[in-house]
């Protein structure tokens, strides 16, 4: 079980956990001081690509969320010999896109993939840092929906379990340390 595994234990080790930040109550799980570590973040880039490789059969294109998913989803791509396609917060991709709104917890806002970036029936496997509320993901599957692909998991390192965020998703998902 890749849970148990002592590259995601050694993951483990480097997350900061930062209380009261962005908001008063929160406790911010910060991945960065992984990828100041090489040994670390490559055993991290290879766990993921593994378990995706025997667990989502066909894999053609790894989808990142804006911001943090661009850490990781890339590398795996690369792992696997696929196409990598961000998904991202509004307004910043050009030409024509698909747009799904989402609710955060004051407010809406949207997110954006290239029209042309994903093609019907084409297998997903979606990739972010980390799953709270599941607003952001839901969002992303609801995209790829749009697109007509086929989702095949949403992959994050870190899931906030009582946030049941997985409750929103009606795909696979696959985490590493809560
Ligand atoms: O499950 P949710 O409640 O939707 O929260 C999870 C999302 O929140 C964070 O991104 P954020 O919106 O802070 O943007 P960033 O990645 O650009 O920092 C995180 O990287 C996820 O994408
Ligand atoms: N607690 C948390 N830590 C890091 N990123 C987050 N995104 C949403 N909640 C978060």
């Amino acid at each position: 079980m890749s849970r148990d595994d002592p590259r995601i234990q050694a993951v483990k080790n480097l997350v900061e956990l930062v209380e009261d930040f962005p908001k008063p109550g929160i406790l911010f799980k910060n991945l960065f001081p992984v990828l100041r570590n090489p040994a670390v973040f490559n055993g991290l880039i290879q766990v993921l690509s593994e378990d995706i490789k025997a667990r989502c059969s066909g894999v053609e294109v790894i989808v990142g969320l804006d911001s943090r998913g661009f850490l990781f989803g890339p590398g795996v791509a690369l792992q696997l010999g696929v196409a990598f396609v961000p998904v991202r917060k509004k307004g910043k991709l050009p030409g024509e896109t698909i747009s799904v709104e989402y609710s955060l917890e004051y407010g809406k806002d949207s997110c954006e993939i290239q029209k042309n970036s994903i093609r019907p029936g084409q297998k997903v496997v979606i990739i972010d840092d980390l799953l709270a509320t599941g607003g952001t993901m839901k969002a992303a599957c609801d995209l790829m929906e749009a697109a007509k692909a086929e989702v095949l998991a949403c992959v994050v390192v870190i899931e906030l379990n009582e946030l049941n965020g997985k409750d929103k998703l009606k795909y696979p998902v696959i985490s590493y340390l809560s």
